[in-house]
């Protein structure tokens, strides 16, 4: 907020409209307990009430507009929009949920009308294929896995995705106070358990792989858990926590082969805590203790989840920022509420200003020819006539 008064002229402060958009974190706290949910928002709108800008209210996204207003972002930024071009598809991860949003030639809505959102942009149609899986966040996804590992309620875990020498302490009922994990929770199980890091990427994989489940699609094709997804179409940008993990392990060159992601990740998990801690004493020590899972999870959300192939990894594009601006939902969901994005495109010139330019000045210089010579030719006429004169 500070620096939205730093930004906008104090003049404008007044006019300027502020929205509040809550994603995933909020649905969790919704359905996990509404009224701490309300008393969240009451307080939120009450200090944007109070803020100089022109507040137009709070609430919770759903995941579908989550996905579609990622989706706008990127191609608005991209200026595929007012050109109509074949646009880029999404890929976004949050703490708690991710979305995948792309137009298929494919996808028209019939087999799966609750992932279409249709969109009719600068006079251009499309039908975007969109969804969003709750809990499938990384931190939601990480809970997941440590559920299943903990389902029998030990004291102790031995766990592949976090680096040798890492020991912690977890609390029962710290890891399962998510709606995602809560109907998981062992019915008799200790206090803690002391979790300790093996550093091993492809016994990771294998225990990431279990949150998935690929054992049922009542449709023509699905990427996990029964859910729909068209055939992959074009290229895509991937933000948010695919940005921030994967720069971190200088992971974002998806033309790499596959086999070298692979192993850099192999390496990656298998360094020592120590060594981790050495080599980067200013990373946020939650963050440094799991990338390794981060990174593990990505790699299998992309490959098994949404199948992404070694031949298609490469359309993907990490990025953070387009032409300055943060890839994610809020720029699409401010265009969205603020109108900026027109249904049809503007009426067009038919003629850029530089045509009107150079039509004006030719037509200038014709009449300029035109007058010389109607005057060159009167007088002409007179001095043949000297006569008439008299
Ligand atoms: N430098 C950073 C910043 C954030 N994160 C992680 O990136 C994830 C995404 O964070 P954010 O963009 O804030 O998304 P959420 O608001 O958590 O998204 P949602 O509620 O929709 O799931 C979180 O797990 C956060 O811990 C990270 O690893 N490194």
């Amino acid at each position: 907020m500070l620096k939205a008064r730093e930004a906008v002229p104090s003049s404008r402060h007044g006019e300027t409209p502020l929205y509040l958009g809550a994603t995933a974190g909020m649905r969790l706290l919704n359905i996990e307990n509404a009224s701490a949910s309300d008393a969240v928002f009451q307080a939120v709108e009450a200090a944007l009430h109070s803020s100089p800008f022109s507040f137009r209210g709070a609430r919770i996204l759903s995941g579908q507009e989550e996905g579609a207003f990622g989706w706008v972002t990127v191609n608005y930024l991209d200026d595929r929009l007012t050109q109509g071009q074949e646009t880029t598809g999404a890929l976004d991860l949050g703490g708690a949920s991710t979305q995948i949003s792309f137009v298929s030639a494919r996808f028209d809505g019939t087999e799966s009308p609750d992932n279409l959102m249709n969109f009719r942009l600068y006079g251009n149609d499309y039908n975007l294929y969109t969804h969003s899986y709750l809990c499938y966040g990384k931190d939601q996804a990480l809970r997941k896995m440590l559920a299943l590992q903990t389902a029998s309620g030990p004291t102790s875990l031995s766990d592949p995705c976090f680096h040798p020498g890492y020991i912690r302490t977890r609390d029962y009922s710290e890891l399962y106070a998510s709606p995602c994990v809560a109907r998981s929770k062992p019915q008799a199980s200790p206090r803690n358990f002391t979790l300790k890091g093996t550093g091993d990427f492809d016994s990771c994989r294998t225990a990431v792989k279990k949150i998935f489940d690929f054992s049922k699609c009542n449709f023509s094709r699905c990427s996990f858990n029964g859910v729909f997804q068209p055939e992959l179409q074009g290229s895509f940008g991937a933000f948010s926590a695919y940005y921030f993990v994967l720069d971190f392990l200088n992971l974002t060159d998806t033309a790499a082969p596959m086999e070298t992601i692979k192993d850099k990740l192999r390496e990656y998990c298998a360094t020592p805590w120590a060594d981790m801690q050495r080599q980067h004493p200013s990373t946020k020590v939650k963050y440094l203790a799991e990338y390794c899972f981060s990174g593990t999870y990505i790699l299998t959300l992309l490959t098994e989840g949404y199948n992404f192939t070694a031949d298609t990894f490469k359309d993907i594009t990490i990025i953070r920022k387009i032409k300055g601006s943060d890839a994610g939902w809020t720029l699409g969901y401010m265009l969205n509420l603020t109108n900026m994005v027109p249904a049809e495109a503007p009426d067009a010139p038919p003629l850029p200003h530089a045509g009107y330019v150079s039509v004006m000045v030719l037509t200038g210089l014709l009449l300029g020819v035109l007058l010389l010579f109607i005057t060159y030719t009167l007088s002409k006429t007179q001095c043949s006539n000297p006569h008439k004169i008299v």
